[in-house]
């Protein structure tokens, strides 16, 4: 097991968000696993709709996409300082923020590019490419610190489980906890990857088992049904997700799902590990009963690959983020370090406010 020395490089290949210098070509993930195709983008309008059509998904892939919608619509914008450009753009901003309501790294990027464009000279159009590139790099370096921070969590001879998709494909790159994930497999902690499909939208079974097996790690793919049998079975160790929001409190919104895995891990003694930036920290909401749950089209419900499985004329509800407690999270681990056991006074602690 070695601790230090890591090949990010060829766990780290896969870049969702190219920007070309004139437009945002985005991996499409409505069509992966076996389609590997470039949306290009030449307008916010076209980023807001690929983030709200799930073109580009993942907490903060969508903050970063925001971020670089918000760079080509300043390209039809005459302004001679930022603050006369930020007022022009706003209606851009609240397009782009509208695009999806729960993950707070959309809203947190954009504000922290309005942040600075607001106070910018002439050379606004600079300053804001240059805010858009750092946050993306900053997001990639986080997730590199985050797979050794909760990797190092993990006995090895452990066995993990995994819901959704949070790795490359949901960030600037190496993912969040599949990133933990990849660095625990890298250095001898993990055997056996588990990945939950995550109805409805299968981010697991079509994105998450794709992604590991560019890094030659085979997953083994569960129906979300499946998993608290496999947890009563105690051949999983620890239960690794990502997270959209993380509320003052610890209190974590996360992909449909998360929740009833939680209360499971804590029935049979899996310890629970949520991996996310501190973007997606979110200390301005109290707690998780407080978050937009986004609810998507109930016919997401009603097939899947364009085949419809569901009799015709069936109602359906399809929440697509559910929160988990804080005192049912083991761990958090953000770049800035590891909070265990996550309270108010915790995040407090960690994140000021
Ligand atoms: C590191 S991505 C965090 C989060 O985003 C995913 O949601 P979606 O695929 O709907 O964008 C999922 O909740 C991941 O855990």
């Amino acid at each position: 097991m070695n601790d230090t020395a890591f090949d990010f490089d060829r766990y780290d290949r896969i870049r969702p968000i190219r920007w070309t210098g004139d437009a945002l070509e985005l991996l499409d993930q409505r069509k992966l696993p076996f389609e590997v195709g470039y949306v290009r983008c030449d307008s916010s309008e076209a980023v807001a709709d690929a983030i709200r059509a799930l073109t580009v998904r993942g907490a903060p892939a969508i903050g970063i996409a925001a971020a670089w919608g918000l760079v080509l619509a300043a390209r039809s914008v005459d302004a001679a300082d930022g603050a006369e450009a930020a007022a022009k753009l706003q209606p851009a901003i609240d397009h782009l923020n509208a695009a999806r309501p729960t993950a707070v790294n959309l809203a947190w990027a954009l504000a922290r590019m309005r942040r600075v464009l607001v106070s910018a000279g002439s050379d606004w159009r600079d300053v804001i490419e240059a805010e858009a590139r750092a946050i993306a790099d900053e997001d990639l370096a986080a997730n590199r610190r985050m797979g050794a921070l909760g990797a190092a969590l993990i006995e090895p001879g452990s066995n993990v489980l995994t819901h959704c998709n949070t790795g490359s494909l949901a960030t600037a790159g190496f993912g969040t906890a599949l990133g933990v994930i990849r660095a625990g497999v890298a250095q001898g902690r993990i055997d056996e990857v588990f990945a939950g499909e995550t109805r409805p939208w299968l981010q697991g079974a079509r994105l998450t088992v794709w992604e590991l097996q560019q890094d030659g790690i085979a997953p083994t793919l569960i129906a979300d049904a499946a998993a608290s049998h496999l947890m009563k079975s105690g051949r999983v160790q620890w239960v690794v997700v990502g997270a959209d929001r993380i509320c003052a409190n610890g209190d974590v919104a996360n992909k449909i799902g998360t929740y009833q895995l939680a209360i499971a891990a804590r029935h049979h003694g899996v310890k629970f590990m949520v991996a996310a930036p501190s973007s997606t920290v979110d200390m301005d909401t109290p707690s998780g009963e407080l978050i937009h749950i986004e609810e998507r089209d109930p016919g997401e419900l009603f097939g899947i690959g364009g085949n419809r499985t569901a009799a015709d004329g069936v109602g359906a509800w399809n929440p697509v983020f559910d929160v988990t407690p804080h005192d049912l999270v083991d761990a958090i681990v953000t770049e800035r370090g590891v909070i265990e056991n996550p309270d108010a006074g915790a995040m407090r602690e960690a994140f000021g406010g």
